[in-house]
């Protein structure tokens, strides 16, 4: 793509970035002129679009070598390497029913099935035998592997019937007597062995959760003076209540989930991946998701398949009625060997989905007709881009319009006003689409370094998440939702399926909002102005935005030098004018503007930290940045800020080192005595020194000192957070696996049962499906 804005001349590319949304018509159409004369232009369409050229074609040559590998690793006894290679092996094989080579895709099932069932992954296997008898009905091979991964599940019977059909299909004479060799054995431990239960082997290809209902709550879109639309409650809504479940209407996973993440509903992969059938780029984590996302449905595509979320009982009214989404294979279109959609960005190949599912949708069979974008009404902020910005989504408007009539062909005419409304469409899309957000567990062995970790009793399994961004979707509802930094609904996912929760009371009529990212406690106020400014290009003037609050008034500060004040020093400057209003710039630049909290409300710990802020009422007051907001004493800021950051950088190599030695850790606990004497007691800084050193102790045995340092950054947590934040709930779990490995049972029981209350707040019902590790730990709390 450089290559081509490179070639843009510059008077068309100050048109093109000095343009407004009323020139689009003028400069895309300019655009398109130029590039269409262009001989550049046609090479990089040919190289984009030609599936002689693609990176992505099936490749049986490739298939039979990487099968190869896997038997020589196999023979060698080498599991794990040669799993790859039949996956990789799996990947090239054409396997649409043109090209399919019947023996060599079902010998690389069984050979897969078999190096599972090495590695223990039986239910893995059983559903390799069951891909292979589906393409291959009388294969031996498979209902032998089948047969003796049941038998290691203990499931005789059906072990027996698998092994029989074996010896019935069998040609040679080895094969047969081997066969029934293992059939003597089997049916000797069946009479010996009470028979286990059957295995769900295809419960992978079954269906997908069903997200729940929502309840019957009625929120409405309205307009408001200076958000535009914004959901509000028609109703008082009680605390956890389930609010909104929604498809997405496109999704697209992200470059960097790509070979660990199902493309379709985004869960991570199994080691029995499937691969599209007709090119080499999406894998899936079983042949349903494959199906729903590449076609080849076999089924009536609108027939319900028991994934969509029912969204029938959710009352929304007014004009943001979610349609009632259709299954769409959303791959259908970009696949073919042509690459184009595995090379342009995600947020471009996500506008194609969206264009194709309103293409397919409106197809009539057999003629041509208009190409035309769903018309989603929703912000674009197209006109305060940069010019940067506008030209490179003119290019990709161009590019992805032109890669999708190479698809439909001459089904798909097209006029300037459809470049228009794909270039806006781009637009919509980076300020309305919501990235998907997975919980990924991280369990490994005790000796890993985790995020939101935390570690049960020596020997027992440490269980973990981390939050990965997977996807990136546009949902219709969904992106009525404005911002707040202290939002009262509390967003996730189950699979592709968006779904909010309200984490407060919700007054009849009270706006219903989100946080797109920027939160009290996580960000200070001048990050938070600056990303939702830059992202959303609005200036946030929620409750947390417009008044003074503790949580930013501390998050970032050092200490008074004096002793006994609790003062916080900022690095940024407030002023407070005579009508009682604080202006907060940083850096010499203005911030915002922020009015007092009612004085009879503050409590102790804001009075103390910012005594001159809020007692001098009816007089201007200026607080530079590094002096202290209660007693005014100042200190060298700059150079608190450059051993501040020393010494979180010694405390963080804790987190970088696997095995920790002696005196990794007394450099640590140096640097926490260093940084308390400059940090704000209530800083983040500290919170997050006294947590990596928790998880140190943690890690080399040290229990009493971990829940010591836990404890510690808990108390700061809920200084900077509310008690009942999220933050908390995953802090509060870490203690809890300190305490189990104290064997005080009775404190893990009580901080499970604290965390637990403030998860179901947030996930209700929902807790143990997205928070997988809480079951296990629930079971290890009771039995202690
Ligand atoms: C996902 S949309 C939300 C719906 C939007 N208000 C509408 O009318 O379609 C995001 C945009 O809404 C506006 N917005 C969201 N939250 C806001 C807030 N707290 N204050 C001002 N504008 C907000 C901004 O223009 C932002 O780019």
């Amino acid at each position: 793509m450089e290559r081509l804005k490179s070639a843009v001349p510059p008077d068309l590319r100050r048109a093109v970035g000095e343009g407004t949304a009323a020139d689009l018509a003028n400069t895309t159409s300019r655009l398109f002129a130029f590039f269409d004369s262009l001989p550049l232009f046609h090479q990089v369409m040919q190289e984009l679009t030609d599936p002689e050229l693609a990176l992505c074609r099936k490749d049986k040559v490739k298939a039979v070598e990487l099968k190869g590998h896997g038997n020589a690793c196999f023979s060698r006894r080498e599991f794990g390497k040669a799993l790859r290679f039949y996956s990789q092996a799996l990947r090239h094989v054409p396997i649409n029913s043109g090209g399919m080579d019947v023996n060599l895709v079902s010998s690389l099932y069984v050979n897969r099935a078999s190096t599972m069932h090495k590695l223990g992954l039986f239910e893995e296997s059983l559903r390799d035998c069951d891909r292979a008898i589906t393409i291959s009905p009388n294969y031996s091979k498979a209902w032998y592997r089948k047969g003796m991964v049941k038998t290691a599940l203990k499931n005789y019977s059906s072990a027996i019937h698998d092994l029989e059909v074996a010896l019935s299909q069998e040609v040679t004479s080895s094969g047969k007597s081997n066969i029934e060799q293992e059939l003597k054995l089997i049916l000797e431990k069946h009479e010996s062995v009470n028979e286990a239960g059957t295995s769900n082997c295809d419960s992978k290809d079954r269906d997908l959760p069903l997200a729940g209902q929502p309840h019957k709550i009625v929120i409405e879109s309205i307009s408001t003076p200076n958000k535009g639309r914004g959901m509000i409650s028609t109703d008082d809504i009680p605390p956890a209540s389930l609010i909104h479940v929604e498809d997405p209407l496109a999704a697209i996973i992200m470059k960097s989930s790509r070979e660990t993440h199902c493309h379709f509903c985004f869960s991570e992969t199994p080691a029995d991946v499937v691969f599209c059938p007709s090119c080499t780029i999406p894998i899936y984590c079983s042949k349903r998701c494959q199906e729903q996302s590449a076609g080849h449905i076999s089924r009536d595509e609108d027939t319900n398949l028991g994934y969509s979320t029912n969204v029938a009982n959710l009352s929304i009214t007014s004009s943001c009625k979610s349609p009632r989404s259709k299954l769409f294979a959303e791959h259908r279109h970009e696949c073919g060997g042509a690459h184009w959609a595995a090379v342009l960005p995600a947020d471009v190949v996500l506008a194609g989905r969206i264009i194709a599912h309103s293409i397919v949708k409106r197809m009539p069979s057999g003629k041509s007709f208009a190409f035309s974008g769903p018309n989603l009404d929703l912000v674009h902020h197209y006109d305060q881009h940069s010019p940067a910005n506008k030209l490179e989504s003119h290019i990709y408007a161009i590019v992805l319009l032109l890669c999708l009539q190479n698809h439909y062909r001459s089904d798909l005419l097209w006029t300037e006003d459809s470049l228009s409304q794909l270039v806006l469409l781009i637009f919509q899309i980076k300020v309305n689409s919501i990235a998907i957000v997975c919980m990924r567990s991280m369990d490994r062995g005790p000796e890993h370094t985790i995020n939101r970790g935390f570690y049960v009793a020596e020997g027992a399994k440490m269980c973990s998440v981390e939050q990965v961004r997977v996807a990136q979707a546009l949902y219709v509802s969904g992106s009525l939702f404005n911002h707040s930094c202290q939002p009262n609904v509390h967003a996730y996912f189950l699979s592709r399926a968006f779904v909010l929760r309200t984490t407060e009371f919700i007054k009849s009529g009270s706006p219903v909002e989100l946080s797109y990212g920027p939160q009290v406690g996580e960000m200070h106020i001048s990050e938070r102005q600056k990303s939702l400014q830059e992202n959303y290009y609005f200036s946030c003037q929620c409750s947390s935005c417009s008044e003074l609050n503790l949580s930013d008034l501390v998050m970032n500060s050092f200490c008074c030098p004096q002793s006994n004040c609790l003062g916080a020093i900022s690095e940024s400057t407030y002023y407070r004018s005579k009508e009682n209003f604080v202006n907060v710039s940083l850096g010499g630049s203005y911030v915002c503007k922020l009015s007092l909290p009612d004085v009879s409300k503050v409590d102790m710990d804001m009075e103390n930290v910012a005594k001159s802020l809020l007692q001098n009422s009816g007089v201007s007051l200026n607080i530079d940045h590094g002096c202290c907001m209660s007693c005014r004493s100042c200190i060298d800021l700059s150079s608190a800020l450059a051993t501040s950051h020393r010494e979180e950088s010694t405390i963080d190599r804790l987190k970088k080192h696997t095995f920790l030695d002696k005196t990794l850790i007394t450099e640590a606990l140096q640097s926490l005595k260093q940084l308390k004497k400059l940090r704000h007691p209530y800083s983040k800084a500290l919170a997050q020194a006294e947590d990596t050193i928790a998880e140190a102790f943690a890690k080399v045995g040290d229990q009493e000192l971990a829940r010591k340092h836990c404890e510690a950054s808990i108390q700061i947590l809920e200084k900077l957070y509310h008690p009942k934040h999220i933050i908390i709930a995953h802090e509060l779990i870490k203690l809890v696996s300190i305490l189990l490995s104290l064997g005080d049972g009775a404190s893990a029981a009580a901080t499970f049962a604290q965390a637990e209350a403030i998860f179901s707040l947030y996930y209700g019902s929902h807790v143990e499906k997205v928070l997988t590790y809480m079951g296990a730990l629930k079971k290890a709390v009771i039995d202690v």
